[in-house]
C-alpha cells in the first residue's frame, strides 16, 4: 500500500516552554492526509489552526512528535528545505508576490522554485504562452498584463495570482491560511472558486484554515475543527456533502466557552 501524503502523528507545539508565559498550541495532534484529501479547518481563535499550518510548512518547529511526507520523516527540516514540496497561500495579498518584479517574472520564478535553476532571466515562448493560458483562466484579463508590476495590481488580483503561483508548480502539499479573509465578498467568492478549480485540476493534497464556515463546506472533501489546540471534531470524506452550518455550530456549541469566542465573521461567513 502506497505511504499517506502527509502525516502527522503526535505533533506538540509550545510556546515559551517552562516559562510563566508557556502556552501549548498543538496538544499531540495526529493527523493523514492521502494523496488528494482537500481538509478545511476551522476553530476559535487561538485554536492552533495557524500553528498547525507553521509546523507542517517547517516555520515553526514541533517540540515532539512526527512529520511524514510520503512515508518519508522531514520532522527535522528547515522551512527552506520543505519549500521544494510544499506552497503556501497566506491572508495578506502582499505576502505571496514580489511587487517589483512583473506578473510574468513573478509567474516564471515560481515555476522554477524549488527547481535549483533560480530565476531565469527569458522565458521561452512556450513558457509565456503558458502563462497567458493559466492567466486568462482566472478571468481577470490579467494575460494581456503579463509585463506589468504586480504592485500594480488589486488585492484580489494578487491574491488570484499567489494562488495561481502556488498551484501551477504542483505542490506535494498545498497550505492556505485564510487566504481570503482580506478580500471584499465578490473577490473572495472568485478567489474561492479558483481555488476548487486549481486544487481539482492539479489534483493536489491541501489545507484550508477559515473562519467562514460555508467556505469550510463548500471546498474540500474533509473538514476538522480546532480547540485550544487539539482537533475535536472531524468530518470525513463522503460525510462532508451532507454537513450544514448549523451541524458545525452543534459541534462548536459541545465546547463550552467556544460559541462565544466566535466572532460574527465567522458565522455570516
Ligand atoms: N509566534 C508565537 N509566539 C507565541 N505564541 C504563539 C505564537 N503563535 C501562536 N501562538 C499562540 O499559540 C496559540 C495558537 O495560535 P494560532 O495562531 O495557531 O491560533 P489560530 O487557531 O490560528 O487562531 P486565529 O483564528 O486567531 O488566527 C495561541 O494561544 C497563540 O497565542
Amino acid at each position: 500500500m502506497s505511504h499517506p501524503k502527509l502525516e502527522l502523528t503526535n505533533i506538540t507545539k509550545v510556546f515559551y516552554p517552562h516559562t510563566v508565559n508557556e502556552r501549548i498550541a498543538l496538544k499531540s495532534v495526529s493527523l493523514t492526509l492521502r494523496e488528494g484529501d482537500f481538509v478545511t479547518i476551522i476553530g476559535s481563535n487561538g485554536a492552533g489552526k495557524s500553528t498547525l499550518l507553521n509546523v507542517i510548512s517547517g516555520a515553526h518547529r514541533s517540540e515532539a512528535g512526527i512529520l511524514r511526507v510520503d512515508g518519508a520523516d522531514v520532522t527535522r527540516l528547515a522551512d527552506h528545505q520543505r519549500a521544494r514540496y510544499i506552497s503556501r497561500v497566506f491572508q495578506d495579498p502582499m505576502a505571496g508576490t514580489s511587487p517589483h518584479m512583473t506578473i510574468e517574472q513573478n509567474l516564471s520564478m515560481a515555476l522554477s522554485r524549488g527547481r535549483r535553476r533560480g530565476l531565469r532571466r527569458g522565458v521561452s515562448a512556450a513558457k509565456r504562452s503558458r502563462f497567458r493560458e493559466e492567466l486568462a483562466a482566472l478571468e481577470l484579463g490579467l494575460e494581456d498584463r503579463l509585463g506589468v508590476r504586480v504592485g500594480m495590481l488589486s488585492g484580489g488580483q494578487r491574491q488570484a495570482l499567489s494562488l495561481l503561483m502556488a498551484t501551477f508548480s504542483e505542490p506535494e502539499i498545498l497550505l492556505l491560511d485564510e487566504h481570503t479573509a482580506a478580500l471584499d465578498p465578490q473577490r473572495a467568492a472568485l478567489v474561492t472558486r479558483l481555488t476548487g478549480e486549481a486544487v481539482a485540476r492539479h489534483g493536489l493534497t491541501a489545507l484550508m484554515v477559515t473562519h467562514n464556515m460555508e467556505q469550510a463546506l463548500q471546498l474540500g472533501n474533509r473538514l476538522i475543527m480546532m480547540h485550544e489546540g487539539e482537533i475535536i471534531f472531524e468530518i470525513d470524506a463522503g460525510a462532508k456533502e451532507r454537513a450544514t452550518v448549523p451541524d458545525l455550530l452543534a459541534e462548536f456549541g459541545k465546547v463550552r466557552g467556544a460559541t462565544e469566542a466566535l466572532s460574527d465573521r465567522t458565522l455570516l461567513g
